[in-house]
């Protein structure tokens, strides 16, 4: 397998439903594929644009999802060059209350080398490098996970603003991400307070998005939407449309510690957002889905929705990304069984 083969894997047209074309042709016209994706200024708050945002149909969008699942068929090669997409589109997690440097080095360590030597030589990869986008971890662990790994072109992401919660007064949250910023994260994960949601306060978690922004710099801003504690899908579109106006340069569904955490259906309606403000801005916003993604065959159906609803440049770390702490090991014991037809137990899988 060379990184031709890559490329090629992923524009075999798998998935064959492309009801929605219209955007991931017009992007594909005018974006490369991996660069030159300009950084989202965000926009003045458009409560109007808000109102006109139509009312979300759960069952059309789970119809949606189960055609984009059932009917994909990615043949056997192509699957692995897929997971090794999963793989390169991962901020490896590690969010836990007994995290501690020793366990965060050694999540860098496998992100530094994600695949065994044996799979990687197995399928050939000779010099390209599969690597996770980024690490993600908590404020505490920045700096070492800077320091793991420096060099290595890993993004360091952290979680600064009270996480999961975000319920910690804004200007202590601000003070984290900039002391996050401050110890080398690249990407900050801010978490919103759900309840300006319920209360429809969207002027209020606008300024507190845009206040994060300012306090990020240059890292880049994935706004966590806590999708299970918002009770509706119009609820998710409209504060994922609130948090691109204010500049998030992601938006994120859950941090893994909601009781229903990243689903297909919520995923699609955040992309639904995502798409709208391409039309109103011209401006390509990231996702990213997180928590409860811990198999390679769900990582596929994300895969495949990115790439039938927003297009191929949805399928680069730029654009998008698994949150997930466990899908690696998955994905890597996927890779040996597609190597060897066997499974092996998941501690020959190492994680941190
Ligand atoms: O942001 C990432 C999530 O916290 C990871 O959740 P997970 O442990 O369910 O994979």
């Amino acid at each position: 397998m060379s990184s031709k083969f890559l490329e090629a894997g992923l524009s075999t047209g798998e998935a064959r439903d492309s009801s929605v074309t219209s955007l991931p042709t017009r992007i594909a016209a005018n974006t490369p594929a991996t660069h030159g994706i300009a950084r989202n200024p965000g926009m003045a708050l458009d409560l109007g644009f808000l109102e006109s945002m139509r009312n979300v149909n759960r069952s059309a969008l789970e119809r949606r999802v189960a055609s984009l699942t059932k009917r994909r068929s990615i043949k056997a090669d192509n699957q692995a060059a897929w997971l090794l997409r999963s793989i390169a589109c991962m901020d490896l997690t590690t969010l836990n209350s007994n995290d501690t440097d020793e366990r965060v080095r050694r999540l860098c360590a496998k992100a530094i080398n994600p695949l065994r030597r044996d799979i990687a030589e197995g399928l050939g990869l000779g010099d390209t490098v599969i690597r996770p986008a980024a690490v993600c971890v908590y404020h505490p662990f920045v700096a070492t996970a800077v320091d793991a790994v420096k060099g290595t072109g890993i993004h360091v992401a952290a979680v600064s603003t009270a996480f999961p919660h975000g319920l910690a007064p804004l200007a202590t949250r601000l003070q984290e991400i900039e002391a996050s910023v401050k110890d080398g994260a690249d990407e900050i994960d801010v978490v919103i307070p759900r309840g300006l949601v319920f209360g429809a306060k969207w002027q209020e978690l606008y300024d507190e998005i845009v206040a994060m922004r300012a306090a990020c710099g240059e890292a880049h801003l994935k706004v966590i939407l806590g999708t299970g504690d918002l009770a509706t899908l119009r609820n998710v579109m409209l504060a994922s449309m609130v948090a691109m106006m204010a500049g998030a340069d992601f938006v994120k569904t859950s941090t893994g510690k909601e009781s229903v955490n990243a689903t297909l259906p919520v995923g699609l309606a955040m992309v639904r957002s995502i798409r709208a403000y391409f039309e109103h801005t011209g401006y390509l916003i990231g996702f990213k889905p997180a928590g409860g993604i811990s198999t390679a065959k769900v990582s596929l159906d994300w895969l495949v929705l990115m790439k039938e609803e927003l297009g191929r440049p949805w399928l680069e770390p730029e654009l998008f990304r698994f949150g997930a702490s466990s899908l690696l090991t998955d994905i890597e014991r996927q890779l040996e069984h597609h190597l060897t037809g066997r499974y092996s137990a998941n501690h020959r899988h190492a994680m941190a």
